[in-house]
Order: structure tokens, then C-alpha cells, then sequence
């Protein structure tokens, strides 16, 4: 049974101005608050498009390493990776301990779509023996 009563926002009825503060603040407060949420919401959506750019990449990375049989992660790539968000996050005044793990965070869920690439690539070439010995 769907529960109309329990209503979840989605994409679709995005509603920028929703809130439990209205109650709470006085008008000019909230335009304030909402003037920067502006921005917030714009960074927010930068974000999603950045992130599935990012993974449009690295599935091409995990295509290649599954047909190479290379392994998923590359500790010597990611390390130099740490160091660099580290050094550019200083700079711009952000936590590099907060950058590195959004880092690992996210290179830990590539991994997991490299593995996931690679069980297939190898199921597929199970099923056909010609393409496993051309690999
Ligand atoms: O560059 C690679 O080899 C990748 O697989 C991509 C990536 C990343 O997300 O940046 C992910 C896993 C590796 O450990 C290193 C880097």
C-alpha cells in the first residue's frame, strides 16, 4: 500500500523555499537563508553532474582493466591522488582530512564498479572460450 500521508520529496516537486525553520525565524531571516540556499542548491547540482562525469570515466578505466586483468585498485595512483586533494585543499581553505575521505569514499565505490566489471567481463569470457584466449 503506498502511504500518500508519508510524501517524500522527490526531483520532480523540488520545492527550494521547503523547510522546518518557517516557524522559527522572522521573514527577512528566511530570505536571507534562502538567498544562500540559492547557491547551495546550484553547487549541490555541480556536484551530481561532476560525480557522473567522473564515473563515465572511471567505467571506461574498469572496462580496460577488466579486459587486461589488471587489478581493480592501484594503491601507487591513489596515494599520489591523496597528496595532491590534500595540498589543493589547504590551499583553498578546506579540510584536507575532510578531502581525503570524500576521496576514498568515492574511489571505494569505483572499486566496487570495477569488481563488478571484471566478474562479468570474466563470466562473459567463460561463456565463450575463443574470447577469453584473444583477452
Ligand atoms: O586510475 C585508476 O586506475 C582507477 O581505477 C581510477 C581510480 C579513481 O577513482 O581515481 C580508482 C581506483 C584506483 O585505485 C585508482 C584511481
Amino acid at each position: 500500500m503506498t502511504q500518500h500521508n508519508l510524501h517524500t520529496p522527490d526531483a520532480d516537486d523540488y520545492d527550494p523555499s521547503a523547510s522546518s525553520l518557517a516557524d522559527q525565524v522572522d521573514q527577512s531571516v528566511m530570505a536571507e537563508l534562502l538567498s544562500i540556499r540559492s547557491s547551495i542548491d546550484n553547487i549541490d547540482a555541480t556536484l551530481v553532474y561532476l560525480l557522473a562525469e567522473r564515473f563515465k570515466a572511471t567505467q571506461k578505466v574498469g572496462f580496460l582493466k577488466a579486459a587486461h586483468r589488471l587489478p581493480a585498485g592501484d594503491p601507487g595512483r591513489e596515494a599520489a591522488q591523496i597528496a595532491r586533494l590534500r595540498r589543493l585543499a589547504e590551499d583553498a581553505h578546506l579540510d584536507p582530512a575532510f578531502a581525503e575521505k570524500f576521496l576514498n569514499f568515492i574511489i571505494g565505490e569505483v572499486i566496487r564498479h570495477h569488481e563488478a566489471i571484471a566478474e562479468d567481463h570474466e563470466a562473459a569470457s567463460g561463456q565463450h572460450p575463443q574470447a577469453s584466449a584473444l583477452a
